[in-house]
């Protein structure tokens, strides 16, 4: 059979730690119609790399952590995050809070070129002042300049990312402000509007992330809502999964939506 067979070395383009080692694999390329059993096997190995490759992977041991109450969601989501988020992107923080999320993803977004930039957002002026004393205290003012903060509501996220920007990561965190009022809290509604606009803005190869609390009114409703909109992305081009405790039903769901590179053919 003709058949030329190289080894390649991917570097796939999401991943931005150099001190990880990418595996090295074969890639043949066939100058003659190939039979049934070799389709299978190219196909075989082609889904094998796309899951090496995938963001969940390499954070396996960080997620039996989540099962057995060792690291939280809001933990193991920045670990994904990680895996996705290049230096130089353009990321929202669709729930600013106490800012603990965007100064994540600040540090993953910041490069010498000032190119990244973290949108951030919340409803309430103290949860934004909160953000903005947080980045005071641990970046410096030039890092602070990529961070954009809107008191405006997540659904119109759309209105405040410039048109060309690439957007990579969404990330919500449904809830009320810890120590904050406890009445104000992200609502359905909300959520679904910034959920379609999410969808809308994100480049293939980017997450919509969501860690959901379930245990204040109106929070189950709203997992119900995330699921729901979840179902719904088309399996060619989303993957979607959410990580939920059954026997600790006050815990924080995980949801995640990876929309593919490529679409896959079904
Ligand atoms: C659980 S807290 C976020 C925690 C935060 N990510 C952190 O790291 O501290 C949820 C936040 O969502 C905000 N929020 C509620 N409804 C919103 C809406 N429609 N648009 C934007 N933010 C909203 C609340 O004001 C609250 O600060």
């Amino acid at each position: 059979m003709n058949c030329l067979s190289r080894r390649l070395i991917l570097k796939p383009p999401f991943h931005s730690n150099p001190t990880l080692n990418f595996p090295s694999v074969n890639v043949s390329f066939y100058s003659k119609p190939i039979s049934i059993h070799q389709k299978r096997k190219l196909s075989a190995n082609t889904a094998i790399t796309s899951l090496i490759h995938h963001p969940l992977s390499g954070v396996e041991e960080d997620l039996v952590g989540y099962v057995f109450g060792k690291k939280k969601a809001t933990e193991v989501a920045h670990l994904i995050w990680k895996r996705v988020i290049q230096n130089g992107d353009t990321v929202i923080d669709a729930t600013c809070g106490n800012g603990y999320d965007t100064l994540a993803m600040l540090k993953m977004v910041a490069d010498k070129s000032g190119r990244g930039r973290v949108y951030g957002i919340d409803i309430q002026g103290d949860a934004l002042k909160s953000t903005a004393s947080l980045l005071d205290e641990s970046v410096t003012l030039k890092e602070k300049e990529l961070v954009k903060l809107f008191s405006i509501c997540h659904s119109r996220m759309e209105e405040i990312v410039p048109e060309n920007s690439p957007v990579r990561l969404v990330a919500f965190n449904l809830g009320y402000l810890p120590g904050g009022d406890k009445r104000i809290t992200t609502v359905s509604e909300t959520t679904q509007l910034a959920l379609e606009a999410a969808k809308k803005i994100l480049i293939p190869g980017g997450l919509i992330s969501l860690v959901v609390y379930v245990g204040h009114p109106g929070g189950m409703e709203e997992l119900e809502t995330v699921e729901a909109f979840a179902s719904g992305l088309s399996v060619s081009n989303w993957i979607c999964c959410k990580f939920q405790m059954l026997n600790r039903p006050l815990a924080p769901a995980l949801v995640l939506l990876f929309k593919r590179e490529v679409a896959e053919t079904q």
